[in-house]
């Protein structure tokens, strides 16, 4: 067993990895966060509404994308604070599906079986509440009973194993609190083991390795301060991970030699990443008849698209209020967010400067395949027929986007012109068989051609899930821990 761990970032994953290899009193843990290390008490009020995202909490990263296949940038929310994006993110709490998980193991992620994702679900710590019809916004209760009208079937549960439909959102919200991985798993009681060390404030550049081996001994921060360890997993996120990857020599070597970085292992990271494209179905509203515009995220049709893979489900249309007001002609607005979650579009980073205070270039490429663009379409047009149908449609003034007599050339120029992304980066570090042009760990997040190096994010997950991503992100940490930690 090594005794020694450092664990670099205190995310979804990080934070549930740092509880789970502290409960053995024989390891010594060091989590080294970028952002604050708040103990539960002291966490800004910003940070724990759940009302606010994003950059609107104050603990951002501001890293922006470049447009790709887009004709803007897009601003790419990650939350730089302990708990990481889960401090940031929408709280919706959707397991991924059975279909996921199968598709995850087929692409090599062996240790991804059903069983061991049933184990993970039943071992986190979040709590988890389905919102009820009365804790719904009159937007979200309408938007259900017009997606019923035109055809949706009820969820019989958006974690249960027949999730498609329409239906309430599970959410990690408790008295409007967020409840972040750093509130459910870094208790005051955990954080006062002996045998963990939380530093925040602390920013990593790389990891270190033996002389002249790919050993790994430690990691060395950005003031020089070198922490060693017999052993160094990285959770620091898809971004955060692939640019301390690359910055260590792993990475592709031409595009290392390039910024002058020494190839350690010649590695296809950040080739690989994906993301779930995000469209602004929006609508002014009859300010008089729209109502409490709270929670700002509460429900939602899950359905397959025609050109969806066998018993997938790659549509999420979401009613939400999280839109400027002012941009109505009514003063009033809400949108029908729609995402496209099983993309094909793959999209990559890479580093501008091997200095670590300076953002990675991050091109998602989002809806670069033409079929991302015609099921994203697709899509839209369910959106709208659901804004079409009562009584969602008795609040609606207009429609504003794409509007209402946008043909589908119409939609996908809009979608090319307005799009946003879900927040659900991953793969830029993918688990696959060694070898293959996309693989850079092993099922349980071992980096290819390392020692005593691992990888434990969004960043190993093969493909995007056809859910929002925390808790899968959450059941991966739990399930290596279990397997490789015995925790
Ligand atoms: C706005 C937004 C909304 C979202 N909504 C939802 C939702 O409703 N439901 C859902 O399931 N998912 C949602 N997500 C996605 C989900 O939160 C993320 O997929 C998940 O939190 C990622 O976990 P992670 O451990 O990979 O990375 P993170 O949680 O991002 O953790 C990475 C950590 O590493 C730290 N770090 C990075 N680089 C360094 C470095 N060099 N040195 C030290 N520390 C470093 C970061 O500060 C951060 O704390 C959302 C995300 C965002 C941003």
């Amino acid at each position: 067993m090594n005794n020694t761990v450092v664990i670099v970032g205190g995310g979804s994953a990080g934070a549930v990895l740092a509880s789970r290899l502290s409960e053995n009193p024989g390891r010594q843990i060091t989590l080294v966060e970028a952002g604050p290390a708040y103990r539960a008490a002291e966490f800004p009020q910003t940070v724990t509404n759940a009302q606010l995202l994003g950059a609107f909490t104050g603990a951002d990263w501001g890293y922006q994308s470049a447009p790709g296949a887009l004709d803007h940038p897009i601003a790419l929310y990650r939350g730089k604070v302990l708990g990481g994006s889960s401090a940031v993110n929408g709280s919706v709490f959707i397991r991924p599906t059975t279909a996921d998980i199968d598709r995850w193991r087929a692409a090599g992620a062996a240790a991804f079986t059903q069983g061991a994702f049933i184990e993970a679900f039943e071992r986190i710590q979040v709590p988890v509440h389905t919102l009820e019809r009365d804790e719904l916004s009159k937007v979200q209760r309408s938007f259900t009973d017009a997606a019923d009208r035109a055809g949706v079937p009820e969820s019989k549960g958006f974690n249960s194993a027949n999730p498609a439909g329409w239906g309430a959102y599970p959410m990690n919200v408790v008295d409007g609190v967020r409840v972040n991985t750093a509130l459910a798993y870094l208790t005051d009681e955990v954080r006062s083991r002996p045998n963990l060390t939380v530093r925040g404030n602390t920013t990593v550049d790389a990891v270190v390795f033996e002389e002249g081996t790919t050993t790994a001994t430690g990691i060395r921060l950005t003031d020089g301060e070198v922490i060693a360890a017999d052993e160094v997993v990285l959770s620091a996120g898809t971004y955060g991970s692939a640019a301390i990857l690359l910055r260590s020599g792993i990475g592709p070597a031409r595009g290392l030699a390039d910024l002058g970085i020494a190839t350690v292992v010649d590695a296809p990271v950040g080739k690989h990443i994906q993301d779930h494209p995000f469209y602004y179905n929006a609508y002014a509203a009859d300010a008089q008849k729209i109502g409490t515009q709270t929670p700002v995220i509460g429900a939602k049709v899950w359905a397959a698209g025609t050109m969806a893979a066998a018993g997938e489900f790659d549509i999420h249309i979401t009613a939400t209020h999280l839109i400027d007001q002012s941009l109505s002609p009514t003063g009033a607005a809400f949108v029908l967010a729609v995402a496209l979650t099983r993309p094909a579009s793959r999209g990559t980073i890479t580093l501008a400067s091997k200095d670590a205070n300076v953002a990675p270039i991050i091109d998602l490429n989002l809806l670069g395949e033409q079929s991302d663009r015609d099921r994203l379409a697709e899509a839209i047009q369910l959106a709208r027929r659901i804004g079409r149908t009562a009584p969602l449609s008795d609040l609606v003034v207009a429609e504003m986007m794409p509007g209402a007599d946008a043909t589908d050339t119409d939609i996908t120029k809009s979608a090319l012109h307005t799009l946003d992304t879900y927040h659900h980066p991953v793969s830029s570090a993918p688990i696959g068989p060694q070898g293959t042009e996309y693989a850079v760990v092993d099922t349980h997040g071992g980096v290819y051609g390392t020692t005593r190096l691992r990888v434990v994010d969004a960043s190993i997950l093969p493909d995007a899930p056809s859910v929002a991503t925390n808790p899968s992100v959450i059941s991966v940490a739990e399930i290596v821990a279990a397997r490789v930690y015995g925790a």
